[in-house]
């Protein structure tokens, strides 16, 4: 099994992107290529590849691919003829904003008119791809200052290599806690209901020898009331201005037993999921996936016949409940009543 700081949830081959297909982790390691954005905007959408700064990453690449397909087909109109395959990439998922902030950067390079689309198209993809995995080791150092030696922290959903242009963010943080002066326990919870941390935040881990306890996903209070947690380290899909921050469901239950029980909350984000144009997290939208995705395990139903479901899969943090945010620009802590933007003005 590869060593997870080093896996590739993503895979540029040049004519296609090759996807780790996270649906099957880890029992099954199987590979889906796109070869088209809509095939790349389903990937996202079916969660195939999924992760704030993954998904931005592919809709980066997604791009390139609608360029190469406009050229083939419109060259005298490309831009023209990319447009609904833009849009299939843009609609894909709502909340992670590093999906908005790609695509935006992709559309300034259309719109530099260039002579070459496809290398300077393709360039800027592979630019935001490593841009992504530098920043995480850059978090990864700053957040692993913060956690002393032996301590005991948890995380929730799958933060890593999988969820991003490699390394992760708040697990880049435990790897580099763990490499540097050592943890003494790693909790994950196990993320309900798609499973991303018993699926694939244990999977990464194991692969990178550092030990891993999973939990329920309502344990975690009782772990903190035991006095056993000493942060809680998370990722984001988007901060607003203010410091609200949308991560995945079970996240502000977290923050709420953290303040509850003196433990520290620790966000860990690349500067593309922060979104100044939210000005608080009234503004970032919530994505509601289909009720099978809770009324099902493995294919199999789990509720009576007749139970419906109502499945959100992020939740807002307060900024007050935070105690420090992790960026590749810097870390900020006592954000409350000053916002975030400061990490803009370095
Ligand atoms: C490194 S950000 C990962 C972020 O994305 C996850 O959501 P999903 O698995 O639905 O894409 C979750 O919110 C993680 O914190």
């Amino acid at each position: 099994m590869p060593r997870n700081d080093t896996v590739r949830a993503l895979d540029w081959q040049g004519d296609h992107l090759r996807l780790l297909d996270q649906r099957r982790l880890p029992v099954e390691t199987t590979w889906l290529d796109c070869r088209t954005a809509p095939e790349t905007a389903d990937a996202i959408r079916d969660m195939v590849v999924r992760g704030a700064p993954a998904i931005g990453i592919a809709a980066a690449y997604g791009v390139v691919l609608a360029a190469r397909s406009a050229l083939r087909r419109q060259p005298e109109d490309w831009r023209g003829a990319m447009a609904n395959d833009l849009t299939r990439l843009r609609t894909a998922r709502p909340t992670a904003v590093n999906l908005f902030w790609a695509l935006d950067r992709m559309q300034r390079m259309i719109d530099s008119d260039p002579t070459d689309p496809l290398q300077v198209l393709e360039a800027e993809a592979v630019a935001i791809h490593q841009e992504d995995l530098a920043a995480n080791r850059r978090m990864g150092h700053l957040g692993a200052q913060l956690i002393p030696a032996g301590a005991r922290v948890l995380t929730h959903c799958n933060t890593g290599s999988l969820a991003t242009g490699g390394y992760g963010t708040a697990l880049g943080v435990i790897r580099s806690a763990w490499a540097g002066k050592g943890l003494a326990a790693v909790y994950a919870d196990e993320t309900r209901p798609w499973l991303q941390g018993a699926r694939l935040t244990a999977w990464e881990l194991v692969a990178d020898a550092i030990p891993v306890k999973l939990i329920a996903e309502g344990a975690a209070p009782l772990l903190m009331q035991r006095g056993e947690v000493d942060w809680v380290i998370v990722g984001a899909d988007r901060v607003a201005a203010n410091g609200d921050t949308a991560n995945k469901i079970g996240t502000y239950a977290l923050a709420l037993a953290c303040k509850a029980h003196g433990v520290k909350f620790m966000v860990v984000a690349p500067s593309s999921t922060i979104d100044l144009d939210c000005l608080s997290g009234e503004d970032i939208p919530i994505e509601e996936r289909p009720a099978e995705e809770l009324l099902y395990m493995n294919g199999r139903r789990v509720a009576a016949e007749g139970a419906g479901a109502w499945n959100p899969v992020f939740d807002i943090t307060p900024a007050e409940l935070i105690d420090v945010l992790v960026t590749e620009r810097g870390v900020v802590s006592d954000f409350v009543g000053k916002g975030v933007s400061a990490l803009f003005d370095i």
